[in-house]
């Protein structure tokens, strides 16, 4: 069974280039984790005392404003950072998706960037040439994809990238948002994709801002702030408390339907 234990975890980042002179304004925004400067060398505390503790089946919303903290406690959470004070145990294969991006190389085929980020992903070989015609139809991508990755727009990466994540099968994936740059046709068709991504794998982590995201793949959300866990529960009860509005009145005609009246009525992310 998959798990993800953190206890009193924190996570610093040591800024050895930082203009001390500007420090005090930058204390007094709004946006990010607390700059202590105490020493000569001044330190951004990014998460602070997180203890958390997630089990298989977890479906769980990241919520919180600009540099609140998500993405580096996605990477906590992952095991590619480790905790500066305090501890975390992670049992499981950890699928991070948090750049499409990432493990893509320009100058290869669109063929061989499937390859690649599969195996990037946590896939072995066999598996990705099993899937590798059924994630080329998906794309849409048609000659291009024995084209080099860099003759792609931006919306062309995506595509192929999110082919990708979507075929694989992931103990533990770690979703953070990035996925808006395709086109509102090639989404909804994402979307049954993600879908059943978000079925096949043990726990999900998404961070996400996107209210119809959220309510579609969990249940449960932990709301950050400055760095600390402000709440931990219920998806419904974690947004309306976090936006000061119930983010279920408000959700579009199509993801109502899509998620069927008594999971909306119930709060429930459409499990
Ligand atoms: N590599 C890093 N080096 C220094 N500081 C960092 C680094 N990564 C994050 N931080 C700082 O940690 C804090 C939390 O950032 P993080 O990226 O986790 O926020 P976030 O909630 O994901 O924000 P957003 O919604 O804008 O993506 C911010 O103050 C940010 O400046």
């Amino acid at each position: 069974m998959v798990s993800i234990d953190v206890w009193n975890a924190s996570v610093d980042f040591p800024i050895f280039d930082a203009k001390s002179r500007s420090l005090k304004k930058l204390a007094l925004g709004k946006v990010g984790g607390k700059i202590g400067s105490e020493g000569k060398v001044p330190i951004i505390e990014a998460l602070h005392d997180i203890t958390i503790s997630l089990r298989h089946g977890d479906r769980v919303g990241l919520v919180g404003h600009n540099g609140a903290g998500k993405s580096t406690l996605l990477r906590l959470l992952s095991g590619i950072y480790e905790p500066t004070r305090g501890s975390s145990r992670i049992v499981g294969k950890v699928a991070p998706v948090f750049d499409l991006g990432v493990g893509m190389d320009p100058e290869i085929s669109g063929y061989e960037n499937i390859m690649i980020r599969g195996l990037f992903l946590g896939m072995g070989r066999k598996e990705m040439e099993k899937r590798v015609d059924d994630i080329a139809e998906f794309t849409e991508l048609g000659d291009y994809l024995s084209m080099p990755l860099r003759t792609y727009s931006t919306g062309m990466r995506v595509r192929l990238a999110l082919g990708v994540v979507t075929s694989i099968n992931p103990e533990i994936l770690l979703l953070d948002e990035g996925i808006g740059a395709v086109d509102a046709a090639f989404m909804a068709k994402a979307r049954d994709r993600l879908k059943d991504l978000v079925k096949r794998s043990g726990l999900l982590v998404f961070a996400s801002h996107s209210d119809e995201f959220l309510v579609e793949f969990c249940d449960s959300a932990i709301w950050m702030d400055e760095g600390r866990v402000k709440m931990h529960g219920g998806l419904r009860e974690v947004l309306t408390t976090y936006k000061g509005r119930d983010p279920f009145e408000h959700l579009s005609e199509e993801t109502l339907a899509r998620l069927g009246q008594s999971n909306v009525m119930s709060g429930n992310g459409g499990e």
